[in-house]
């Protein structure tokens, strides 16, 4: 069995914060909350408008809420089930899955945990692409682990579809021809484009003012989907600047019959900085245990992503240098958030006419 250091405190039976987990008040109250002013938009992705909206809604926020997205309730039901099954085995058994030999599946931290001093009121289980996801959850048993890769492949593969539509309307939004758009990403070959699912549990949590479900972040990939059970939610996103000139949080609570979409990276420097990779962070609270699912998608991993030439400018160049997805993991498992500022070209001074 795993020795369990204080580090693997057990979130569940908790009842107080203890110092591993609790965080400075500068990190958690770096920027206000806002009030009700801030709407995230809730666009029907099957509307005629619906590229325009969701166009606009990635430039100005970054993320929006999808409605009519063909996700049937009863599989996010079952996700959310399967989840809840999976995070309730005790933690030795849990820590049994943790990632090895070069394999992202299994129990865990999130990467951006390694940034922080202090750790997060959350547990993780990540699906990596064609991992065996079998051979990692059959190490549980007697945990129903055929029923849950069956659940979370169907899972996959009807987000899949789903990111390919939300993928044409970007595309379509942008001001690229339908016959252009097999030139790029993950819409040349939906079935070549790279993905992971992200399971995320945050228990109650007795003092949640001094703890984060999962700290401050952009996703590296190119859109993530994400299903987040009802309740009080947890999810904020960063909204830039208001007319005060301060950046707030604001809370992306669950709405029934809604996925949340979010920009990610790599869409970033796709679309030359069009579209905005939306900074967020998950809080805990008192009563509801909290369960989410999070779908990346992301180009195959040999594939580079540059910026798409009839979005750049031709005096000044791209405005990013293309990366393929593990390549820029790697650069940031090194510099975090300085990620995507180091893959940025340095600007051009442009001739005056
Ligand atoms: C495919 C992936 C995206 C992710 C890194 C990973 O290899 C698997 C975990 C993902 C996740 C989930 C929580 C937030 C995040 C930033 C992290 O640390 O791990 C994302 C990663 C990402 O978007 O780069
Ligand atoms: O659980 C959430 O609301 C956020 C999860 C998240 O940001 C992630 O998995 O990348
Ligand atoms: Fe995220």
């Amino acid at each position: 069995m795993p020795s369990l250091s204080k580090e693997h405190f057990d979130l569940y039976s908790a009842f107080h914060v203890p110092e591993t987990h609790a965080w400075s008040s500068s990190h958690l109250h770096d920027h206000p909350i806002a009030g009700d002013g801030a709407t995230i938009p809730v666009i029907d992705i099957s509307d005629p408008d619906a590229a325009s909206m969701v166009g606009g809604a990635c430039r100005s926020w970054g993320v929006f809420y999808a409605t009519s997205h063909g996700i049937p309730a009863d599989l996010l039901h079952q996700v959310e089930s399967h989840a809840r099954r999976l995070f309730s085995l005790p933690l030795h058994r849990k820590l049994q899955t943790a990632p090895r030999d070069g394999s992202l599946s299994g129990y865990g931290r999130p990467p951006i945990s390694a940034f922080f001093p202090k750790l997060m009121w959350s547990e993780g289980f990540t699906l990596a692409g064609h991992d065996d996801h079998l051979a990692v959850t059959s190490q549980l048993s007697p945990f129903d682990s055929l029923s849950f890769c069956e659940v979370m492949e169907a899972y996959r593969k009807e987000m899949k579809k789903l990111a390919g539509r939300l993928f044409r309307l970007l595309i379509l939004s942008l001001g690229l021809e339908e016959e252009e758009m097999g030139q790029v990403g993950p819409l040349k070959e939906l079935s070549q484009a790279a993905d992971a699912i992200q399971l995320n549990s945050y228990p109650t949590c007795p003092e949640p003012e001094r703890a984060i479900g999962m700290a401050a972040h952009t996703d590296s990939a190119f859109l993530t989907v994400l299903h987040q059970t009802d309740g009080a939610g947890g999810l904020q996103v960063l909204r830039d600047q208001d007319e005060s000139g301060s950046a707030r949080w604001v809370d992306v609570l669950p709405r029934p019959d809604c996925l949340v979409v979010n920009v990610g990276d790599l869409l970033h420097i796709l679309s030359n900085g069009r579209f905005k990779s939306v900074r967020h962070r998950a809080v805990v609270n008192r009563a509801d245990h909290r369960i989410s699912a999070a779908y990346f998608i992301g180009p195959p991993a040999h594939m580079k992503v540059g910026s798409i030439t009839k979005l750049v400018d031709m005096r000044t160049g791209p405005m990013y240098r293309p990366v393929t997805w593990p390549e820029y993991l790697g650069i940031r498992t090194r510099l975090f958030d300085k990620a995507l500022d180091s893959v940025k070209f340095q600007e051009k001074e442009l001739e005056k006419d």
